[in-house]
Formats: C-alpha cells, sequence, structure tokens
C-alpha cells in the first residue's frame, strides 16, 4: 500500500479480527498510517491478535455494529473505514434472518451514521455476489446493505462521507470453505464431497480481496460499487484440481445441492452492467442517481439493457483443471499443507 494515503491516518476495521481484518492490518502496519482500530466483538480473538501483531499502533475496541455507542466510540477522529463486521455464513443465517438483519442491515447503517457523525472521510462496505439475485437470507441481507450504503449519498448530495461497496467472489480457503475442506478430506482419506459437480463460483484470494477494497477505497465516489472480475470454475474441476495436487485416488462422490445455495453466481446483473466503468481488472457500478422524483423512475428506461448479460459464474471464461492447480498453488495455506505432506515437489513447480 502506497504509504502517502495512509501517512497519519486514523482506520477503523470492522470485524477486524477476521481473515480480511487481518491481512488489511498487517499490510496497513507496513505503512506509516498513525493508528488501525480493530472493532469487534471477540476479545479472545483481539488478544491473539494483538500477540501475533505487536504494534502500538494497533488498537482493540471490543464492541458490536449493533450497538451505535460502540460504533461511534471506535470512530472518533478516524479518517477511514473498512466495514468487513457480518453474518456471513449461509446456513445460520437461514435459521436465524432477524440476527442477518441486526448485524449486516442495522448494523451497516450504524456504520455509516457513525462515520456521518465523526466526519470520516471514506466507508468501504464489504458485500458478497451472493447479494446479487439473492436466494438466501444472508444474501438478502448483504443486498439490502449495499442500499443503505448508496442510499446515504442520494439522501446527503452534499455529504463529507463518502460510503462505497465491493463485492466478492468465493475467498479461497477462507474458514470453513470447501476448499480446506477437500484438504482434510484428502488428508483423511475419505471421498472428496461434492455437491453438484456443474455448480460453479468466482474463485479469488484473500490477497485479491484486500486489493479491491484498497482499489475502491482509491477511487470511490459516493456510493460506487466496485467489482473485481475473476476466473471460475466448476466445482468438479475443483475438487479434480486439489485432488491432483495432493496425488490423491480419493474418489468424488454427488452429495447434492445445499440448502439455499445457487448453481451459479453472478457478481454484477446486467442492468448493473449498462452503467458500468470498465476498469481494467475492476467494473465500477455508479450509484443509479436519479432524485427522489419517482415519475423517473416511471418514465425513463434505459435503452442499452438488452446488449448486456449478467456477470455470472456460469458463462464468464472459466479455468481448466490446470489453471486451477495452478492458482491454487499461489496460496500459502494449500502451499503449506502439500509441504507438510511431503508433496516438495508440486511446490518447488511453481516457484
Ligand atoms: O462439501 C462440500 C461443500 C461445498 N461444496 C461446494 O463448493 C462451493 C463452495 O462452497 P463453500 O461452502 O466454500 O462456499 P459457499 O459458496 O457456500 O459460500 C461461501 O462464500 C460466501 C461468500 O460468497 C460466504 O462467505 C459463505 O459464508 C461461504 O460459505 C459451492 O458450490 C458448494 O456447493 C461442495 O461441493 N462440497
Amino acid at each position: 500500500m502506497a504509504n502517502s494515503r495512509y501517512s497519519g491516518k486514523q482506520i477503523v476495521i470492522t470485524g477486524g479480527t477476521g481473515s480480511f481484518g487481518h491481512t488489511v492490518a498487517k499490510k496497513l502496519l507496513e505503512t506509516d498510517v498513525e493508528q488501525i482500530r480493530i472493532l469487534s466483538r471477540d476479545e479472545a480473538k483481539q488478544d491473539a491478535m494483538r500477540h501475533e501483531l505487536p504494534d502500538p499502533r494497533l488498537k482493540f475496541y471490543v464492541g458490536d455494529v449493533r450497538d451505535f455507542d460502540s460504533v461511534a466510540r471506535a470512530m472518533k477522529n478516524a479518517d477511514y473505514v473498512f466495514h468487513a463486521a457480518a453474518l456471513k455464513q449461509v446456513p445460520s443465517c437461514e435459521f436465524f434472518p432477524i440476527e442477518a438483519v441486526r448485524t449486516n442491515i442495522l448494523g451497516s447503517e450504524n456504520v455509516v451514521r457513525a462515520a456521518e457523525k465523526n466526519s470520516v472521510s471514506s466507508v468501504v462496505c464489504l458485500s458478497t455476489d451472493k447479494a446479487v439475485y439473492p436466494v438466501n437470507a444472508m444474501g438478502m441481507s448483504k443486498a439490502m446493505m449495499e442500499k443503505v450504503a448508496q442510499s446515504y449519498g442520494l439522501n446527503n448530495p452534499n455529504a463529507e462521507t463518502v460510503v462505497s461497496c465491493v463485492r466478492y467472489g468465493n475467498v479461497m480457503y477462507s474458514r470453513g470453505s470447501v476448499i480446506p475442506l477437500f484438504i482434510n478430506q484428502i488428508k483423511a482419506g475419505k471421498q472428496l464431497t461434492v455437491t453438484n459437480p456443474d455448480m460453479t463460483r468466482f474463485l479469488m484470494s484473500l490477497a485479491d480481496s484486500v486489493n479491491l477494497v484498497e482499489f475502491a477505497f482509491e477511487n470511490a465516489r459516493q456510493g460506487d460499487l466496485f467489482v473485481k472480475k475473476a476466473q471460475a470454475s466448476t466445482i468438479a474441476d475443483l475438487a479434480q484440481a486439489v485432488a491432483n495436487l495432493f496425488e490423491s485416488e480419493s474418489e468424488i462422490r454427488v452429495i447434492g445441492t445445499r440448502h439455499a445455495e445457487k448453481l451459479s453466481e453472478a457478481l454484477a446483473t446486467r442492468e448493473e452492467l449498462t452503467r458500468a466503468e470498465d476498469m481494467g481488472d475492476y467494473f465500477k457500478v455508479p450509484a443509479d442517481n436519479r432524485d427522489l422524483n419517482y415519475s423517473l423512475f416511471f418514465e425513463s428506461g434505459d435503452v442499452n439493457q438488452a446488449n448486456y448479460s449478467d456477470y455470472d459464474s456460469h458463462t464468464v471464461e472459466r479455468m481448466n483443471v490446470r489453471e486451477i492447480e495452478n492458482l491454487l498453488l499461489t496460496l500459502p495455506e494449500v502451499r503449506r499443507e502439500l509441504a507438510a505432506a511431503g508433496k516438495m515437489d508440486r511446490i518447488g513447480a511453481q516457484l
């Protein structure tokens, strides 16, 4: 990260003890940032992070985005906010959707309001492809978070706080996700459980997701939403790639689609793409800035829509098994697992 942007700045990361917060904090500590504040609920995780990153510029705030006062306290005199706190497990949000409303929607509103109150200059909110045409409560609540973020600019055209969003695909090797699951199944000599071999997902590394937030932070204007162009793969190919790397003979067992999951995910809708700016590796989707004169919503349409299709994991360029293997080899966690399994030649091929 360029030093100048963060020089002398105070930055709040909500949900800062998660994998994203952790990675960003580490990267920021390499700059001349003045202070990084981690706002999160779990003091044990904070303690672990404090020991891992012993730096006086890193401060820990116990709090919850559901509680406005705790958010406002962490934001006092802050300059920038990365809003990563969320309930993001699909199944738990299905069982407790109101909890997703409280954290992902109302909590995000608290973050925006507290940022405004403290004259924070930029807030970047983290969203997911599951917010696009959502079918599960987690995705629906994230879609509403995006609306909360974008409506801030619509209602406050002269605001000094710029609020933007980014949308991720699946972050590879994130906690509880399918890649570490496949690796554990291989290590245990079990079959690889594939839900639906034809299901597709966008695959991103944690480093990609941090770069996306940084890009948004550097380029955002009020209400913008950023998407990183990503490659996709089928789950069958992903399972095969993991098996190949570990030279595993584990068979693939098809277990069927789980509750509330989709065959493919979309990172942007065709309606969004009609007004998006192509920025090379990224799309920037500006907010729909028509004002609250409803006739404009009803009477002025968009003639371009028919020329675009959704940016969907089923239709974008798909990696083949070999390409997925190479992508997996860029992940430090996979390299560690391969080293532990004595597959040094695999790692060496990529050095
Ligand atoms: O045993 C399994 C488990 C999963 N899958 C498949 O692997 C893909 C990825 O599954 P993950 O569980 O890794 O990820 P999800 O797409 O379900 O969602 C994940 O990524 C989201 C972000 O988009 C959220 O963070 C969410 O909480 C997190 O589980 C899916 O197609 C899923 O069907 C299998 O084939 N076998």
